[in-house]
């Protein structure tokens, strides 16, 4: 069964046409990045994978771990939502709240509704929710309101949050292109080490070559509303990036992190990696 499927997809907003007859699919346990310059679809193609806009046309469709969760621009009401998680370059959590609660709503999805919405999560879940930011390395914070957390932090808090909903499916939106080079990293690390251990499939949105060069096997790269590229991201060289963005490009590639000093992620397999890097 594939984890994401999108066939003919189209969408446009008066004379935008944000996405031009896309097809995609995720076998399930892959780790993709998509990247793209500014206005190139990427997020418009998360926001219908994510079942939250429906596209345009009778042909355009969109299947989550195999059930079809919109078809000829509507939504259909078997999607399996609660298995697919998203997180946005920001404003994923709740500032007011604690770190605890905002991963706890997590369970929301599978506890009864009252229960929720009266804060009352029973031992177990608080455990779970407490185990989840340990696992995303920021176990001191869970007391904390989540407004007092560095940028990075919350981005693992979310990803903690994602654990304890057991989604299946994490869709990532440039989760760090807000983030300096280091959170950046911890970030794609946990991003890495939940598709490689807990087998959740990630789709993650990336300004930055870089990072999906190093994280990901697999990169779609998107230019104007259209899948121009589908392929190992070991191909994207910077003359391969310049063939397919032209002056775009530079938009890609971050000139302030050679590539060479990163350490290598925890699924790559590192040969594989540096020989990448190195003729990047
Ligand atoms: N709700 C909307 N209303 C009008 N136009 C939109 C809307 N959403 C997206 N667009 C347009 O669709 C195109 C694709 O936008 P999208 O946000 O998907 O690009 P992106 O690749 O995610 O860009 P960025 O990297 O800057 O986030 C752009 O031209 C954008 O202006």
């Amino acid at each position: 069964m594939t984890a994401i499927t999108v066939s003919n997809l189209s969408k446009s907003y008066g004379a935008v046409q944000a996405l031009k007859e896309v097809s995609l699919t995720l076998a399930r346990g892959e780790m993709v990045a998509l990247i793209g310059a500014s206005g190139s679809g990427k997020s418009t193609l998360i926001r219908h994978i994510a079942g939250l806009e429906t596209g345009d046309g009778a042909s355009g469709k969109v299947e989550v771990l195999g059930q079809v969760s919109q078809a000829g621009g509507r939504m259909s009401g078997h999607a399996r939502r609660g298995k697919v998680a998203v997180i946005f370059q920001q404003f994923n959590l709740v500032g007011r709240l604690s770190v605890l609660t905002n991963v706890l709503i997590g369970h929301l999805g599978r506890a009864p509704r009252w229960r929720g919405t009266l804060g009352l999560f029973n031992r177990h879940e608080k455990e779970k929710a407490q185990a989840a930011l340990a696992r995303v390395g920021i176990p001191q914070v869970a007391r904390q309101r989540s407004s007092t957390l560095s940028g990075g932090q919350q981005q693992r808090a979310a990803i903690a949050r994602t654990l304890v909903q057991e989604a299946e499916i994490l869709i990532a939106d440039e989760p760090i292109s807000a983030l300096d080079p280091s959170s950046a990293r911890r970030v794609m690390d946990v991003l890495a080490d939940i598709n490689g251990k807990d087998n959740i499939t990630v789709l993650v949105s990336l300004h930055q070559v870089e990072y999906a060069r190093r994280y990901c096997k697999r990169t779609v790269a998107m230019r104007d509303g259209a899948i121009v590229y589908d392929g190992p991201s070991t191909a994207l060289s910077n003359d391969f990036l310049a063939e397919l963005y032209g002056s775009a490009s530079e938009e890609l590639v971050l000139p302030d992190a050679p590539a060479e000093q990163m350490a290598p992620p925890h699924k790559a397999e590192p040969r594989n990696y540096q020989t990448a890097l190195m003729s990047a």
